[in-house]
């Protein structure tokens, strides 16, 4: 008998990237990855496939269904397949979707439900066994798993707040890829002090100011030009960062008005695609 499940999970934008002092704070956005899990009940591998990416390593997938059912004690063969509108390897959280919604296509295939948290963390767990980040990235798999702000403790795998906010999300996704593995750690790590600033405006709900704040520090330590926010705040706008590693930049937009900003950027002379979206309050879906 072939077991089916499927689910989706969200990809995410930076307020606070954890990688200098182990806390951050994302927020969950309208894009979506879609997984679709299929097992026999014999031992064998899990096979995973990447649609439109068939170049992509599918450790993680692979490696986010076989800790469900190592959970469970089940020894399955099967495939794991992902479809998402996340550009890959940008900053926007593709690697949180597809091991949250691996992990909730799974407990959907074999029949079974585990605590929300700790869905989250059987997918950090994948991520840090499949080596694509550097923290394990909590932060960014509560913004996929749950939608809305999230403020977390990524060293001890604590969510510390979440809030619900009604925002246009504008996104800047250049053309080339940035692995958050290869990211410059001990240059992020020099700004430690400074990103601690951000997180107390984060912990106080001064989510743009600390984003922003973010964002100029983390350029200046991993070199990006800061280019795309100040056009950013040209128009009025208080949270514009660099997205988790980059390459891409995002921007929390009042409701309507992200058209300003949009124009500004689709004539600066960086290629790359402007992706108008929102925040996803709603969070992963699963039954
Ligand atoms: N749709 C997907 N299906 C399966 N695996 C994926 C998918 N998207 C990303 N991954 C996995 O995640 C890896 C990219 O992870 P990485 O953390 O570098 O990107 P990101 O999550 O988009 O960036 P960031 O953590 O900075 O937001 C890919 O090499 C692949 O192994
Ligand atoms: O790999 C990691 O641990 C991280 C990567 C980026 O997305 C960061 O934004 C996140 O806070 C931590």
């Amino acid at each position: 008998m072939t077991l089916k499940g499927k689910s989706y999970a969200l990809g995410a934008g930076t307020i606070i990237n954890a990688i200098a002092t182990l806390k951050g704070s994302a927020f969950g956005v309208d894009l979506k990855t879609f997984v679709d899990v299929e097992l026999s009940e014999d031992s064998g591998t899990i096979h995973g496939e990447i649609d439109g990416n068939p170049d992509a390593d599918t450790t993680l997938i692979e490696r986010s269904v076989e800790l469900v059912l190592k959970h469970y004690g089940l020894e399955y063969s099967g495939t794991v397949s992902t479809k998402s509108e996340i550009p890959l390897a940008s900053g926007l959280k593709s690697s949180s979707a597809a091991a949250n919604a691996t992990v909730l296509a799974t407990l959907d295939a074999i029949g079974e439900r585990m605590d929300s948290l700790d869905a989250v963390r059987t997918g950090v767990q994948a991520a840090v066994d499949a080596g694509v980040t550097v923290t394990g990235a909590f932060d960014d798999a509560c913004a996929s798993f749950f939608g809305g702000i999230v403020v977390t403790d990524n060293e001890n795998l604590e969510l510390v707040k979440r809030t619900e906010c009604d925002k246009d999300v504008l996104i800047f996704a250049p053309d080339e890829k940035g692995f958050s593995s290869k990211t410059n750690i001990s240059r992020s790590k020099l700004i430690a002090d400074w990103i601690d600033i951000a997180y107390e405006l984060a912990l106080d709900r001064n989510y743009g100011r600390a984003m922003t704040l973010n964002g100029f520090l983390y350029c200046g330590a991993l070199g990006f030009d800061t280019e795309l926010m100040m056009r950013a705040l040209e128009v009025g706008v208080e949270g514009v960062s660099l997205s988790g590693t980059g390459p891409a930049f995002t921007a929390l937009v009042e409701k309507g008005k992200a058209n300003e900003l949009k124009k500004s950027w689709e004539n600066c002379n960086i290629t790359g695609n402007v992706i108008k979206t929102k925040i996803n309050n709603s969070g992963a879906f699963w039954e």
